[in-house]
């Protein structure tokens, strides 16, 4: 077979890096028999999912290099620290999620060629939110 005969298809790329910190938070927000409301941590995992029309040179939607100033913040101001004491929110993954898009987009985005399209954060092995960025 001719492999030049394949076609290159139009649609457009995705790409996703997955991040991780750990962190202990609580959620007083919720009734105090609930599990949740008292102080416990998890081993976050967070994952950045970026799209983009056409590739830069080699064949990249962005470097996957490109997106280590993302890790550098998760270490510097996440990382082995209580959420609750630092973030101005009650830190459900939901409001991580739409957070950490909003942290990409004001100091990373501009930097590099791809755009966000959601962020995906995960509390636990079974459990998981995710934000979808409007208008990428
Ligand atoms: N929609 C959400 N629900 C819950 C959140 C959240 O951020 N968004 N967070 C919590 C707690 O932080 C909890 O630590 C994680 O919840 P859960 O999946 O219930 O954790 P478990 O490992 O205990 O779950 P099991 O699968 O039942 O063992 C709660 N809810
Ligand atoms: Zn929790």
């Amino acid at each position: 077979m001719d492999l030049r005969s394949v076609p290159l298809l139009p649609g457009a790329f995705t790409i996703g890096k997955r991040f991780s910190f750990e962190a202990g938070h609580r959620l007083p927000g919720l009734p105090p028999e609930h599990k949740c409301s008292r102080q416990h941590g998890h081993s976050y995992e967070v994952e950045v999912i970026l799209t983009a029309p056409c590739l830069e040179e080699p064949g990249f939607v962005t470097d996957f290099g490109a997106l280590s100033p993302f890790r550098t913040f998760l270490d510097a101001e996440l990382d082995h620290r209580n959420l609750h004491e630092i973030l101005p929110f009650e830190p459900t993954s939901e409001r991580l999620a739409r957070f950490l898009a909003g942290w990409f987009i004001q100091n990373l985005q501009p930097k590099i060629p791809g755009r966000l399209v959601a962020v995906l954060v995960r509390e636990t092995g079974s459990s998981w939110a995710r934000f979808d960025v409007e208008g990428q």
